[in-house]
C-alpha cells in the first residue's frame, strides 16, 4: 500500500555549513515525488536523512509514527525494512553475478530457503526485464541494465518506500526513458511510496505526482506536479524549465548586478505542462489524477498547449 512520510522542521549542518534548514513536506502513501535542485543543494543528505544514515540537528521525519530522527537503533532497524533504494551506480557487487547481487538481501535478512529465495529473485528479475541475464557479472553489462539489477535488489523485500537516487544518471535519454516507464509502471503494481532525486528536467515533468524543490538552504517549493510546472515563482520557474534568466547562477545565486543586468529581458513564456506518463497497461495508478485537475481545482490557466499528447515525454520548450 505504501507509507506517508511526514517530514517536519528538518535541519542539517555540517559544522558551521548548513545544507538546509526547516524542511517541512508530506509524501503522500503511495505516490511518486521528485527532489530536485542545484548541484550541493543536499538532495542526498535528504534521502539520507530520511532511511536514518544521517541525523538531523532538529526536526522529524515520521513514517507509520516511528520518528526516524529521534528513535532508538533497534526501531529504525524495523523501518529500515519498509525501505528499498537504488544507488547511483546501482550498488551492486563486483564479483557476484546478479543472481546473487538480487538475491543477497534476503539471504542476508530473511531465512528464506533457497527454493523460496529463487522464486522471489526471478519475478522481480521479471518485472524489471532481465530474465536471461542471471549469470552475468556486473561488470558484463550497460549502465542500464545495472540500474534495473539494483532496482530488482531494492524490491526483493517488497518494500514500502523505494528511494531512488539518480535513477537517471549516466544513462542515455532513450535508457531514461525506459527507465521512467518502468519506474512508473513498478509504482502502480507495487503501491509503495516513491521518492525520486534526480537532475533530468524531463523525467521530473513528466513522471512524478509531487515535486520538491530544494534551493538556497531550505525548501523553495513542494506540491502537485501541475502546481510547479505552471508556477511563476522566479526560482522554480527558472529551474523547472532549464532557463538562464533568473535567480539561479553558475555556482550559486546571481549577485544583485547580475540580477538588475537582466531585469528588462523578457522571460520566454512557460511550456505546455506535459500529459503525466501512464503505466503501459493502461490501467491508471492509485495516486494518478486527470490531467490538468489540480489547475482546475485551483483556478490556475495553464500554460497554452498544456495536457495535448503531442508534448508527452517532449523535454520542456521542444
Ligand atoms: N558526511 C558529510 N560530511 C560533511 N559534508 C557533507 C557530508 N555529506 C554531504 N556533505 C555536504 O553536503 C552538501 C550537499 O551534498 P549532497 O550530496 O546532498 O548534494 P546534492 O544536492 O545531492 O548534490 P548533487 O546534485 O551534486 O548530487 C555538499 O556540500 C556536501 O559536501
Amino acid at each position: 500500500m505504501g507509507v506517508e512520510i511526514k517530514i517536519d522542521g528538518l535541519t542539517k549542518s555540517f559544522g558551521k555549513q548548513l545544507i538546509w534548514g526547516d524542511v517541512t513536506l508530506t509524501v503522500p502513501a503511495g505516490e511518486i515525488c521528485v527532489m530536485l535542485g542545484p548541484s550541493g543543494t543536499g538532495k542526498s543528505v535528504l534521502l539520507k536523512t530520511l532511511i536514518g544514515l544521517i541525523k538531523p540537528d532538529r526536526g522529524s521525519v515520521v513514517i507509520e509514527g516511528t520518528d526516524i530522527a529521534s528513535c532508538s537503533e533497534k526501531d529504525l532497524y524495523e523501518i529500515r525494512k519498509l525501505f528499498g533504494v537504488l544507488f547511483q551506480d546501482g550498488a551492486m557487487f563486483g564479483s557476484m553475478n546478479l543472481y546473487d547481487n538480487v538475491a543477497f538481501p534476503l539471504r542476508e535478512h530473511t531465512r528464506k530457503s533457497e527454493s523460496e529465495i529463487r522464486s522471489i529473485v526471478m519475478e522481480k528479475m521479471d518485472l524489471v526485464g532481465l530474465i536471461g541475464a542471471e549469470t552475468k557479472l556486473p561488470g558484463e553489462i550497460s549502465g542500464g541494465m545495472r540500474k534495473r539489477a539494483g532496482l530488482a535488489r531494492a524490491l526483493v523485500l517488497d518494500p514500502e518506500i523505494v528511494l531512488f537516487d539518480e535513477p537517471d544518471s549516466g544513462l542515455d535519454p532513450v535508457r531514461t526513458s525506459f527507465l521512467n516507464q518502468l519506474i512508473v509502471d513498478l509504482n502502480a503494481q507495487i503501491d509503495a511510496t516513491f521518492v525520486i532525486v534526480t537532475h533530468d528536467i524531463n523525467s521530473c515533468r513528466t513522471v512524478p505526482d509531487n515535486i520538491g524543490l530544494l534551493y538556497h538552504k531550505h525548501l523553495a517549493m513542494f506540491g502537485p506536479r501541475e502546481m510547479l510546472l505552471s508556477s511563476e515563482e522566479p526560482v522554480v520557474r527558472q529551474f523547472l524549465n532549464a532557463q538562464r534568466v533568473g535567480p539561479i547562477g553558475m555556482s550559486e545565486e546571481k549577485d544583485a548586478d547580475e540580477l538588475a543586468a537582466e531585469a528588462d529581458q523578457e522571460l520566454p513564456p512557460l511550456p505546455p505542462i506535459p500529459l503525466q506518463l501512464e503505466p503501459s497497461n493502461g490501467i491508471p495508478r492509485r495516486a494518478q489524477r486527470p490531467p490538468g485537475e489540480w489547475c482546475r481545482l485551483n483556478g490556475v490557466t495553464p500554460p497554452p498547449g498544456s495536457f495535448q499528447s503531442a508534448n508527452a515525454g517532449l523535454a520542456p520548450g521542444a
